[in-house]
């Protein structure tokens, strides 16, 4: 399919200007921003608790805003809600596949409650068991599945309706790197080949680098940070210089060298502020040669999303996958 150059002038796929919502006495959303561009990948990052979920159950109609308005696929979000459930897909953490069903009578099943004919449905539940490399599982009931192929069948049953904006809320919690890999790969074939708008929720700083063209930072009610995954990174000052030396009296010497620098003396390590460039090293290395001090390791540390997660949110992100 071809690129429409209308895109860029096209109105939001989903905005929203002051969403508030609160349980009881406790403010989950204290007046929340949006403006999300069509055929582009949003993700909503923020720990446990921050209002992800609330903020996705809010624009697919599943709950109401107490205060704020929103426009999503050109629909009001009060004033008409069946317009916006027309134009959406939410895939959550509340998977609707039903485990005694096939993969198949799911899909057919889900075809059938947006009322397509039955031909079309066959067809179309035929296409996403091939595209979701389904259609060999397609007669097992789903009780049979790993968790991936779950998720897979689920994000599919999101898709017989061909919605132009599609919800992921944490799409890949709990999966293996493999198969959550395999959803990234999914998740930009539909963005590249469909040009479709998807709203994606993730505790995974890795897996909003990899997705997102766009990421916000959810935190107490509010967003605290807007931007692509390299803005968001210069938000963090630099990156810096780890140094381990053997014994305190090497760190204390190095201490006096570099000025006010983070030194951890039970680690025996020092932090100096630095790129990992040549010429940075380089100037590290002839202090150290100067006073003639000696180090054991030193290793460069560039920023990440996760600096930017633990600068923005004072918390640290989920651990981060170690299999590249
Ligand atoms: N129906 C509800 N009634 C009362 N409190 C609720 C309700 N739904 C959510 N909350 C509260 O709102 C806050 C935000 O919840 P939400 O599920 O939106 O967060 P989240 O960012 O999606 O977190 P997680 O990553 O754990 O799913 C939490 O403190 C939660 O307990």
């Amino acid at each position: 399919m071809v690129a429409t150059p209308t895109a860029t002038l096209a109105p939001p796929a989903i905005s929203a200007r002051g969403l508030r919502k609160s349980y009881g006495d406790k403010t989950v959303l204290d007046g929340i921003d949006l403006d999300i561009p069509q055929g582009s990948v949003f993700a909503l990052l923020g720990p446990n608790g921050a209002g992800k979920t609330t903020t996705v159950e809010i624009l697919s109609t599943l709950v109401s805003a107490d205060g704020g308005t929103a426009r999503i696929a050109g629909h009001d979000l009060a004033r008409e809600p069946a317009g916006v459930r027309s134009a959406i897909g939410v895939t959550g953490q509340f998977a609707a596949v039903d485990g005694l069903l096939t993969a198949e009578e799911n899909l057919l099943l889900m075809a059938d409650l947006r009322h397509l004919p039955r031909r079309e449905g066959r067809r179309r539940a035929a296409a996403l068991l091939e595209r979701f490399e389904l259609t060999e599982v397609a007669g097992k009931p789903v009780t049979a599945f790993s968790g991936g192929m779950r998720r897979k069948l689920d994000l599919a049953m999101t898709l017989v309706g061909d919605p132009r904006i599609i919800f992921l809320d944490e799409p890949t919690t709990g999966l293996d790197p493999r198969s959550r890999r395999t959803l990234w790969g999914i998740i930009r074939g539909l963005v590249a080949d469909q040009g479709v708008t998807v709203f994606l929720t993730t505790q995974y700083l890795e897996e909003a680098d990899h997705l997102a063209d766009r990421i916000a930072v959810l935190d107490r009610g509010g967003i605290v940070a807007e931007g692509t995954a390299d803005e968001l990174k210069r938000l963090i000052p630099g990156g810096h210089i780890r140094l381990r030396f053997p014994d305190p009296d090497q760190l204390r010497a190095a201490v006096r060298h570099f000025g006010a620098v983070a030194a951890d003396p039970e680690e025996l390590t020092l932090r100096v502020p630095g790129d990992g460039s040549i010429p940075t090293l380089r100037a590290v290395l002839d202090v150290l040669d100067g006073a003639s001090i000696h180090a054991e390791s030193l290793t460069v540390h560039t920023p990440d999303l996760d600096d930017v997660f633990l600068t923005l949110t004072g918390r640290t992100g989920s651990p981060k996958e170690t299999s590249r």
